[in-house]
């Protein structure tokens, strides 16, 4: 077990151990809600909604509402029926919202609980190694013609329930995806992760007791930041190192199942490149040891083929984006993150660039 609190507009207790589910009733008793909705999805449902919701009946009113799962679910219409199904069941502010599942659910969850009658309870209960992230720090959306997170709040959870036993029945992608953003908060705060995940040669060889470390100081590293900077005003933008390209890639590419993390380590490529490029690095960032090792591990790292323009409209929407300039987030030649304006021209130059490195090492699969 273990507890990590977030000094936040309002802080919160992260709590991570194994079969946690199970301690629900206990862990929200403190809230005094009235009434409960858990919000989950059609994967997470059979798993695991039972143990949660029959112990929460003892003693209070429980309603679920199943979304179907995927990132399409993040969407205006989910938001409208969710806040519906509240009202019809005459939700009011005593009452929270559960959010059972990966980061679909909870930035989902959240923004109908920042929203409906401007702010209810919220409670997270991550079932995804991904949502280790999702559910620290905040921030809640749904995305919009595409654009992913376009529309959102920040809005803290009132705690944060992660049961890691129920990591052991995500599939291998969904692997790959939570440990890309694990890898991405090791190039920002680089001693705070043990060496554990440096030498890892396949996911398998994890034991729970590794996860749940593992976890909570990827959770560690997420919170320093947060606590420093919670509406990304200026250094949570770290936080988005890859994710001007992933967003862009899962955006262009959004009928096409792109897990979030998958996305985010072909853009963390990309940033290390521009890193590597623009700071003329003695000791690059992008080396055949890193990519064979990620290829081990089970990563795909590059494209069949780059639509670029494409990217680089979806790009253009991006809200770290500044006087109409597309921001990346790069590593300057001490390893210090800072977010970077390039043009379009730049940045299609970049594109193509990257793309002729990656042909280089003939032995990267293509994500799509
Ligand atoms: N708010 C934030 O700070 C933040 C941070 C990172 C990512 N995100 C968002 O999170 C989303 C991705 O989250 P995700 O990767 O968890 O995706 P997800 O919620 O879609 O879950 C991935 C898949 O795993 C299934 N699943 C979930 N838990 C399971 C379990 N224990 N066993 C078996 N299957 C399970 C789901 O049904 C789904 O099919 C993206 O929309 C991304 O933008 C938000
Ligand atoms: O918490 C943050 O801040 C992050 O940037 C974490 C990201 O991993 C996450 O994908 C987040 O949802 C991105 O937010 P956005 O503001 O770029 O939409
Ligand atoms: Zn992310």
């Amino acid at each position: 077990m273990n507890k990590i609190t977030m000094q936040s507009v309002r802080p919160y207790d992260i709590v991570l151990g194994d079969e946690l589910r199970h301690d629900t009733l206990n862990r929200l008793k403190p809230f005094n809600f009235q009434k409960i909705a858990i919000i989950t999805d059609e994967h997470v449902a059979p798993l695991y909604l039972h143990d949660v919701k029959s112990q929460l009946e003892s003693e209070y009113t429980v309603v679920d509402y199943v979304i179907p799962a995927g990132e399409s679910s993040k969407s205006m219409a989910q938001f409208e029926a969710i806040l519906s199904f509240l009202n019809r069941h005459h939700f009011d502010r005593h009452s929270a919202i559960i959010a059972l599942g990966g980061g679909v659910v909870g930035d989902l969850a959240g923004y109908v609980a920042a929203s409906y009658m401007r702010g209810i309870g919220f409670v997270q209960m991550p079932t995804t190694i991904l949502a280790h992230d999702s559910s620290v720090g905040g921030k809640v959306a749904i995305n919009l013609d595409d654009i992913k997170n376009l529309v959102g709040h920040f809005y803290p959870p009132h705690i944060v329930l992660y049961d890691c036993s129920t990591l052991m029945t995500l599939n291998d992608q969904e692997w790959r995806s939570g440990f890309a953003e694990i890898i991405k908060h090791r190039y920002l705060k680089p001693d705070m992760l043990s060496q554990l995940l440096y030498h890892v040669q396949s996911f398998d060889e994890l034991t729970t007791k590794d996860l749940e470390i593992i976890l909570g100081q990827s959770i560690a590293v997420k919170q320093t930041i947060v606590e420093a900077d919670e509406h990304e005003q200026s250094i949570r933008q770290h936080l988005n190192l890859g994710h001007t390209l992933a967003h862009a890639i899962e955006s262009v590419f959004a009928d096409q199942q792109v897990t979030h993390g998958e996305a985010v380590m072909v853009g963390l490529l990309f940033d290390l490149y521009l890193s590597d490029r623009i700071h003329n690095r003695r000791y690059p960032y992008l080396t055949d040891d890193f990519l064979n090792w990620l290829t081990d591990l089970g990563y795909h790292l590059t494209l069949h083929y780059w639509p670029i323009q494409q990217l680089i409209d979806a790009m253009a929407h991006d809200k770290k984006n500044k006087s109409g300039q597309i921001t990346c987030i790069v590593l300057d030649e001490h390893g210090i993150p800072y977010a970077k304006q390039f043009s379009d021209n730049e940045i299609a130059q970049h594109l193509h660039d990257f793309t002729d490195e990656l042909r280089r090492y003939t032995y990267l699969r293509p994500l799509i």
